[in-house]
């Protein structure tokens, strides 16, 4: 019997403590989380926050009572403090001040990141929000109720911004949304996509305010202000959603670090200490399209993670095999998802990169219902031909179309074995000449 100490039991945590609960049942499971809560879908905050759920109920999808009813032992509101790796001891404290010493044999450490705070004056004002937790949701969920709180200014349009600035405004909220790149969601698209957002956005009545710096927040003990590098903006509500950074104080004197503070694994997970594993978004992850090492903090790495690690620390090798990064979006009915890098990415690395781009409809024109257009690019290495990323756009629902591409780019697949993939075709669905192979056989 192995004593198994899982620190976190959020979505790398609980993956990793349902794989063993579940597999491997003659371990002393021991979790620790400094939360009250686990599992929380922060993906459903934006929904629960803009009324287009009625609660957050459904957001949960396991607790402390399901994983004590498979065996383990449980600590909730209770955080870990300091870790002895030499002598394999977790030191914990209680929401109460109760403290708790805990050998382990093996150790996973989930601990997840931390919204990046800015370094800039105003930010301990009230009504300044970062929104991470199911609490954080909360508070700005009783704010909202005010009617006096009408401006809110939303920092950062990447993926919780742009969300985020849907949900307030569809609560009929002022908003404005403020990023220090030329465009929205610059990390995941190219402009020629992330402009359809961004025209989807101010169509909706937000502010779009891009290339400006926030320099400061002011306020009467209320924010009321937001300064940027050029303009001032009124605020009842300031939220910040600048990027996540790992939660790494639990190793990072101790561990091998990546450049932005994540524990460093490898394809088993495994740190630079025996014995200890990193999962979700305090760790690393191996990024197929680059064929390197870096950092995605997103629930499906977490959950993926956490299952690799579970079997490994249980006794069975498993590999990861690596991630795509793929993601996707979904404002006012437009939806794009995309996986790998962009042409302005793969350019700014320097690869010697192309993109094909195509645009039609999904279905043949002659079906008069439910058929819309749809935008694609495919981004390729031009040297060695293999594909770097996708990205595709549209009121149809083409999400499962990125796997395709996350699947060719997790096997270095190259744009010209794409171009005569077979693809089905049903006038129902799609068309014969279809967007796949159309961009495809444009590669040069
Ligand atoms: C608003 C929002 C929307 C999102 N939408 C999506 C989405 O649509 N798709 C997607 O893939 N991802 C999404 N994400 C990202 C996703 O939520 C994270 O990638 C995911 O939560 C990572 O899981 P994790 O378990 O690694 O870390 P975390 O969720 O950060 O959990 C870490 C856990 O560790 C605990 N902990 C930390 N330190 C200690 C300590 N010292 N002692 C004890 N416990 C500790 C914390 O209490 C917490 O429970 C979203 C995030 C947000 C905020
Ligand atoms: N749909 C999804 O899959 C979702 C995923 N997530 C994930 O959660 C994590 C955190 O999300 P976000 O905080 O939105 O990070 P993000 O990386 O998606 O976006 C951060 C944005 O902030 C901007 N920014 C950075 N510093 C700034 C500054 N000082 N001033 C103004 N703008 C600044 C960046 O240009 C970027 O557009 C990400 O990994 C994201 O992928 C979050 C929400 C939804």
């Amino acid at each position: 019997m192995e004593r198994i100490v899982v620190i976190g039991a959020n979505h790398a945590g609980t993956a990793a403590i349902n794989t063993i609960l579940d597999n491997y049942k003659d371990n002393k499971v021991v979790i620790f989380d400094s939360n009250d809560n686990i599992s929380f879908l922060g993906c459903g905050m934006a929904l629960w926050i803009g009324e287009q759920i009625h609660s957050s109920e459904g957001l949960f999808y396991c607790s402390k009572d399901i994983f004590e009813k498979k065996g383990a032992k449980v600590y909730m509101e209770t955080r870990v403090e300091r870790i002895d790796y030499d002598k394999k001891i977790v030191f914990a404290e209680g929401k109460y001040g109760q403290r708790y010493q805990q050998e382990y044999d093996k150790l996973i450490l989930a601990t997840g990141s931390l919204p990046i705070s800015p370094n800039i004056e105003g930010k301990e004002l009230d009504n300044v929000q970062f929104v991470k937790l199911f609490q954080n949701a909360k508070d700005v969920i009783d704010k909202l109720h005010n009617d006096a709180l009408k401006d809110i200014v939303v920092v950062g349009a990447g993926y919780i911004g742009v969300e985020l600035a849907e949900a307030f405004r569809r609560v009929g909220k002022n908003v404005t949304l403020i990023d220090n790149m030329h465009t929205c969601l610059s990390s995941y698209y190219d402009q020629e996509f992330s402009d359809i957002m961004s025209e989807n956005l101010s169509s909706h009545g937000i502010k779009l305010v891009y290339n400006e710096i926030v320099t400061k927040l002011e306020g009467n003990g209320k924010v009321e202000k937001v300064v940027t590098d050029k303009n001032e903006y009124h605020a009842d509500m300031v939220v910040l959603g600048i990027g996540f950074k790992p939660n790494n104080r639990l190793g990072k004197d101790d561990l091998e670090l990546f450049c932005n503070g994540a524990f460093l694994v490898d394809k088993q997970q495994q740190t630079s200490q025996p014995d200890v594993y990193a999962i979700g978004d305090c760790a690393t992850v191996f990024d197929n399209s680059i064929q390197k090492t870096n950092y995605i903090a997103l629930a499906t790495n977490a959950v993926r993670s956490g299952i690799v690690a579970a079997h490994n620390v249980c006794g069975t090798p498993l590999e990861s095999i690596g991630v795509q990064g793929s993601n996707g979006i979904c404002i006012w009915n437009l939806k794009m998802v995309s996986t790998g890098i962009s042409y302005a990415k793969a350019k700014k690395l320097g690869y010697d990169a192309a993109a094909v781009d195509y645009e039609d409809t999904q279905k043949p024109a002659f079906i008069e219902h439910d058929n819309y257009k749809v935008k694609i690019r495919i981004v390729y290495d031009k040297k060695t031909r293999i594909v770097l990323g996708a990205q595709l756009c549209s009121e149809y629902d083409i999400s499962m179309a990125i796997h395709m591409f996350s699947l060719a780019i997790q096997e270095q697949v190259t744009i010209d074995r794409l171009k005569l993939t077979d693809i089905f075709f049903l006038p129902h669905f799609n068309q014969p000449y279809n967007y796949f192979t159309m961009a495809a056989l444009q590669a040069k």
